[in-house]
């Protein structure tokens, strides 16, 4: 599991080292340098690694005027002593003091801008770390760095540390110091591979963190195995009322999800259509008791005061997996939907807010976060990268990122039965998106292609045996 903290986070886990810093000089009392070359060297580590063999090669760093130059010139200092070449372009025309009298000292040298147009086999990105703002880079430097490969410092400079929105420069590779950023986990196509370079900060002590991405280990442990002691009661029954004339297969979709997750019983509650039960044998008509509900997926316009009937009665009778037309605040406003989860997109999400989808895409961690303290349930924000905010919890989750594959018509609706079926084995609202989207997610991983989503629903069994064996 990789943790991500706000910059306010880091900075006051630095401040318990070193002291809060002065407000004129933005020195800490404390601030001995210790950090920063602390930081320097795992960064200087990391470059030699990517330069291997580095004896020979040269390096040009940005360097902008605070510490996240320092970072860099401190390292170049380190690198110098490996026999590489070290030029450093100085943004600002200033650096920090002392990092730059280390790699002057060291041999290495400043260059102005032009100068970045001399070969080089790696840049250093040490303009802006979390005190950076967005911004796109100044045109002269991207067309200096071109396709050298480019290692940033912390954050890849432009880009801000506590935002899911892209911009700034494009790294190979982020070399970020005691805890990741939230842009590391929402960017990573911006930051490259994430690594950590451990500089003593204890974040646990500033509060829980702000973003939590789950990899498949963290899925296979948590997985709620049946004992040998359950029967299809205690493993769970699931009502589904999904699909519609408009939209018949959506029915077909929540029910390979949930019985491809493992649901003990499914009863199908929706307009029965006995051809599509044909394929789903164990599917029962019956009514009786559930232990969660699915409602909404294909649904198209449903009378809303049939709509509302239904979802009052099954909100008060067990936790719901709310979706796509059931997701509409004259629907939602008034129901009890504190152990329930709603699956909203982007739009869907926008709509439920009353606000423009472009402003969902933008901060999509922020909306999943407002949509649960407004409808006081859980919310799995889906799209490419997905979230889970859980009402009153300041952590936001990251169900295991997949590939795009899974970007088509009908996935929602498999998505929707599996954390339906999860959440009738007892597990809460939260854990039931984040391990319903991540098996989706991992399936998707290892079957890369045009898979229709009830095939690659059927693939679920294949995919959480393999993770399940590893446990
Ligand atoms: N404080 C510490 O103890 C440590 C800090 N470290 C480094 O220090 C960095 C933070 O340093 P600073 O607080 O000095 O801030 P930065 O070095 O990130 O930024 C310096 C200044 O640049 C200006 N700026 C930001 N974005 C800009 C933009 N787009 N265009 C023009 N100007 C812009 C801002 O006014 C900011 O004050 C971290 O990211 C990390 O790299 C590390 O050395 C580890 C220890
Ligand atoms: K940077």
């Amino acid at each position: 599991m990789k943790t991500a903290w706000t910059v306010d986070q880091i900075r006051r886990a630095e401040a318990t080292i070193m002291g809060e810093p002065d407000p004129q000089t933005g020195v800490a009392p404390g601030d001995d340098g210790t950090l920063m070359r602390r930081a320097a060297a795992g960064l200087a580590a990391a470059v030699l690694r990517e330069l291997r063999p580095a004896s020979g090669r040269t390096v040009h760093l940005l360097v902008g005027p605070g510490n996240n130059g320092g970072d860099a010139l401190w390292a170049g200092a380190f690198l110098r002593r490996c026999n590489v070449r070290v030029r450093a372009h100085l943004l600002t025309g200033r650096g920090h003091e002392a990092g730059l009298a280390a790699l002057l000292r060291a041999g290495g040298t400043v260059t102005d801008v032009e100068g970045l147009h001399q070969p080089c086999d790696l840049v250093i990105d040490g303009l802006f770390g979390i005190g950076g703002r967005a911004g796109e880079p100044d045109r002269a430097i991207a067309e200096a760095i071109g396709d050298t490969p480019v290692v940033a410092v912390d954050v890849p400079s432009g880009l801000a540390s506590d935002s899911c929105a892209p911009s700034g420069l494009r790294a190979d590779l982020t070399v970020t110091f005691g805890g990741h950023k939230i842009a590391h986990l929402t960017q990573p196509d911006r930051c490259g591979p994430t690594e950590l370079v451990e500089i003593g900060l204890d974040l646990d002590a500033t509060g829980p963190p702000a973003l939590r991405q789950w990899e498949a280990a963290d899925v296979a442990a948590a997985w709620p195995v049946p004992t040998r002691h359950d029967h299809k009661y205690t493993r769970g029954v699931v009502g589904i009322d999904a699909g519609s004339a408009a939209y018949p297969g959506a029915a077909r979709l929540a029910l390979a999800g949930a019985l491809n997750t493992g649901a003990g019983m499914i009863r199908h509650l929706g307009d029965a259509d006995v051809s599509l039960l044909a394929e789903f044998p164990s599917v029962v008509l019956a009514e009786g008791r559930c232990q969660a509900f699915l409602a909404g997926s294909g649904w198209g316009d449903r009378d809303t005061r049939a709509a509302r009937a239904r979802l009052t009665e099954w909100t008060d009778t067990a936790p719901c997996v709310l979706d796509a037309d059931a997701l509409r605040p004259d629907l939602l406003d008034g129901l009890d939907l504190s152990d329930s989860l709603l699956t909203p997109h982007a739009g869907e999400l926008a709509r439920m807010l009353g606000v423009e989808r472009s402003e969902v895409e933008a901060e999509p961690m922020d909306a999943a976060r407002r949509a649960a303290d407004r409808f006081g349930a859980t919310i799995l924000l889906k799209g490419g990268l997905q979230y889970v905010a859980t009402p009153g919890e300041t952590t936001v989750q990251m169900p295991v990122p997949g590939p795009a594959w899974t970007a088509r018509a009908g996935s929602g609706d498999t998505l929707a039965g599996a954390c339906a079926a999860l959440l009738a084995t007892g597990v809460d609202a939260t854990l039931a998106a984040v391990l319903g989207a991540s098996l989706q997610a991992l399936t998707a991983a290892d079957h890369p292609g045009p898979r229709p989503p009830e095939r690659l629903a059927e693939r679920f069994p294949d995919t959480l045996a393999a993770l399940l064996a590893e446990r």
